[in-house]
């Protein structure tokens, strides 16, 4: 049992889902990314994907991969400022569980038992690898395993045969992806989303979460019914990205972050 275990489990004795908000660590710099953690927390967040920024985010939407641009360009952000940004997000009293969420090659470039080694001593309790495929995953889910942090698989409506074998390996929830292509919000979701949803949950005793477009509070409502948790990226990123300027300015930050609690809190009330 670790963070996500935890959180996912007092969830379920009252029958909500999570909220599990992604951001870009370091856009617009550490510091803000840290703050915008501790308010994600304050409105309502369960646990929280840190994205690494990345040169290539092949499988990110154009707000994200602005969002990247703006993290590596301003500060040329790593994987270790990352997981220092969460250690320090915890030691300044955020309980919340952290996910980290990165391309494969900085996870190689880094080391796998290093990098494993340095999640578990930063209290970061799991860690989604999108470009990691099922069958090259061995090595670092033996080192995930080693360490006690969850590999948390993503699952595609176009998986079929592979998401048994894609969820009997998962660990701490399964990732549902809700629709084919990038990242970003949408207002419609694949044709035979119910189906599979169903398909994995029938698949699996792990929690199961769902993400990929979700941006309002009618589509929050829709899949918190089929899930027991929501990832919202895009349309989060998206409102750091309106409130840049507000977020840069000492003098107006709490006035942007402020802006991100409402977001938030019309995003998942209930
Ligand atoms: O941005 P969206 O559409 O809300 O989707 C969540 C997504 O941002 C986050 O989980 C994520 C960010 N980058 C990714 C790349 C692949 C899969 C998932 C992701």
């Amino acid at each position: 049992m670790n963070r996500i275990d935890r959180a996912f489990a007092e969830l379920k004795d009252q029958n909500k889902p999570a909220f599990i908000p992604f951001l870009t660590i370091g856009d617009p710099d550490v510091r803000t990314s840290i703050d915008i953690i501790k308010q994600l927390e304050q409105s309502g967040a369960t646990m929280v994907e840190l994205g690494v920024p990345y040169s290539d985010p092949l499988a990110d939407g154009p707000v994200i991969q602005r969002s990247s641009g703006r993290a590596l360009k301003n500060n040329k952000v790593s994987i270790r400022d990352c997981i220092e940004a969460a250690r320090q997000a915890r030691s300044e009293g955020c309980e919340l569980p952290f996910i980290l969420f990165t391309y494969y090659n900085p996870v190689l470039q880094f080391g796998l038992d290093r990098i494993f080694g340095l999640l578990q001593e930063s209290d970061i309790s799991g860690i989604i690898i999108p470009d990691l495929p099922m069958e090259e995953d061995a090595e670092v889910r033996a080192a995930a395993e080693r360490h006690g942090i969850h590999l948390i698989p993503l699952v595609a409506p176009t998986s079929n045969d592979r998401i048994k074998r894609i969820v009997s390996r998962a660990s701490g929830f399964v990732y549902c992806v809700s629709s084919l292509g990038v990242t970003g919000t949408r207002t419609q979701f694949h044709s035979g989303i119910d189906g599979f949803l169903d398909t994995v949950k029938q698949s699996t005793a792990l929690p199961v979460a769902i993400g990929f477009g979700i941006s309002t509070n009618e589509q929050f409502k829709r899949f918190s019914q089929a899930c027991d948790g929501i990832v919202v990226g895009s349309a989060l990123v998206r409102q750091v990205e309106e409130v840049l300027p507000l977020l840069e300015q000492e003098s107006t930050r709490s006035e942007a972050l402020s802006q991100i609690d409402t977001f938030v809190r019309n995003l998942i009330q209930s």
